[in-house]
């Protein structure tokens, strides 16, 4: 059984709090969109696919609670909070694209003269709703999709060992997981002889989280320090690197976690390939290179500090962003729920994105 990071029942929601796993799980209650800001702020859920879903799932629970007579007010109050749902982190894309299909949708229930102000909430309500189901089905795409592709790469039969970096699992998404679940179907499929993955300072998402997962589904696996990657790669003949993704732009310059582009430039230099696992609503069409995308800078706290114990000497001053941006050429491939694509591929992948947004709602 894979770990359910998102509890959502008929309009009640609880996520597990991140920031105090492996130590204790608790689920913390989000009542609305306050709550939901709050916890993709402080990090307590992460993972662009699930920052997507708990922003948006904690409009609809407010939404649910809320009593509209005019279609108006919940269009005005609809789209104010997701844009301000949108400002809880700025790099991944996700629950930007979220929010601009939502808009547009609740935007085409106020102009049909056929829906009433009830039956526009209830539709907008199920459209979120919708979100988590569709998460699942395309992790599990993509995790198919991307073990053809590193089994491509190997003989018949052969096992392989697998690099991946942060944590791109069941506590990343609703279920599952995009590179973590390319990894998860490698070893249902008995291929999978190993996964390596990095500690991933400061959050360390590799050493609580990765490995709260793999350990949790008895995945065999390895964490290495996020300064093993070179070494490793020269002596343990990994296969193939597989990460996620935070945000894609059009020409395939790929922002994720944090120490993502020096494992990229070392892959290279040792001939590993090196795949992006991600959703189509991590590609923003919107941006043309990676040098358009905002990095979020972190609090300095996070370097100096773990479990509120200082290791850093006082007084010292920290640079703590938490994306680098990969540059397409170093990227073998882009594993979406669609197939996978090389960088140069993606924009015939936008009309692809039109039927990936016509599958939510009919607008
Ligand atoms: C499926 S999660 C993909 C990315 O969001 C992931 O690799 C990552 O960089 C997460 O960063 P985080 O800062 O933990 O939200």
């Amino acid at each position: 059984m894979t770990l359910q990071a998102i509890k959502y029942e008929n309009g009640t929601l609880e996520v597990l709090d991140q920031l105090l796993l492996p130590k204790e799980s608790k689920y913390i209650p989000i009542l609305g969109v306050e709550d939901g800001w709050k916890v993709i702020n402080k990090m307590q859920v992460r993972g662009a696919p699930a920052i997507a879903i708990v922003g948006c799932l904690s409009l609809a629970v407010e939404i649910s609670k809320e009593e509209f007579e005019k279609k108006k007010a919940l269009r005005r109050e609809v789209e104010g909070k997701l844009n301000y749902l949108i400002s809880a982190r700025p790099t991944a894309v996700n629950m930007k694209q979220a929010a601009d299909h939502l808009i547009s949708y609740i935007n085409s229930l106020d102009n049909d003269e056929s829906v009433s102000a009830q039956e526009m909430q209830a539709r907008f309500v199920a459209a979120i709703e919708a979100m988590l189901e569709k998460d699942i089905s395309d992790n599990r795409s993509i995790g198919e999709f991307g073990a053809k592709a590193v089994l491509n790469n190997v003989t018949d039969g052969e096992q392989v060992r697998i690099l991946t970096h942060c944590n791109t699992g069941s506590l990343a998404t609703a279920y599952f997981g995009t590179a973590l679940g390319v990894v998860r179907c490698l070893h249902s499929a008995s291929r999978l002889e190993n996964c390596y993955f990095t500690e991933t300072r400061p959050y360390n998402q590799g050493a609580r989280l990765t490995a709260y997962e793999l350990v949790h589904d008895k995945i065999p696996s390895t964490l290495v320090c996020d300064s093993t990657v070179a070494y490793l790669m020269k002596t343990a003949q990994i296969n193939a690197v597989v990460v996620g993704a935070d945000r894609v732009a059009a020409n395939g310059d790929t922002a994720n976690k944090i120490g993502t582009y020096q494992i990229a430039v070392v892959a290279r230099h040792h001939e590993v390939p090196f795949y992006v696992a991600a959703p189509l609503t991590s590609i923003d069409f919107n941006v043309n290179t990676g040098d358009n995308i905002v990095i979020e800078e972190r609090p300095q706290v996070e370097m100096t500090h773990i479990n509120n114990i200082r290791i850093a000497s006082p007084g010292v001053t920290c640079w703590n962003p938490a994306f680098d941006v990969t540059p397409a050429r170093l990227i073998t491939g882009i594993i979406t729920e669609k197939g996978v694509f090389r960088p140069s591929e993606l924009s015939t992948l936008q009309s692809q994105l039109q039927d990936h947004k016509n599958t939510l709602p009919q607008l």
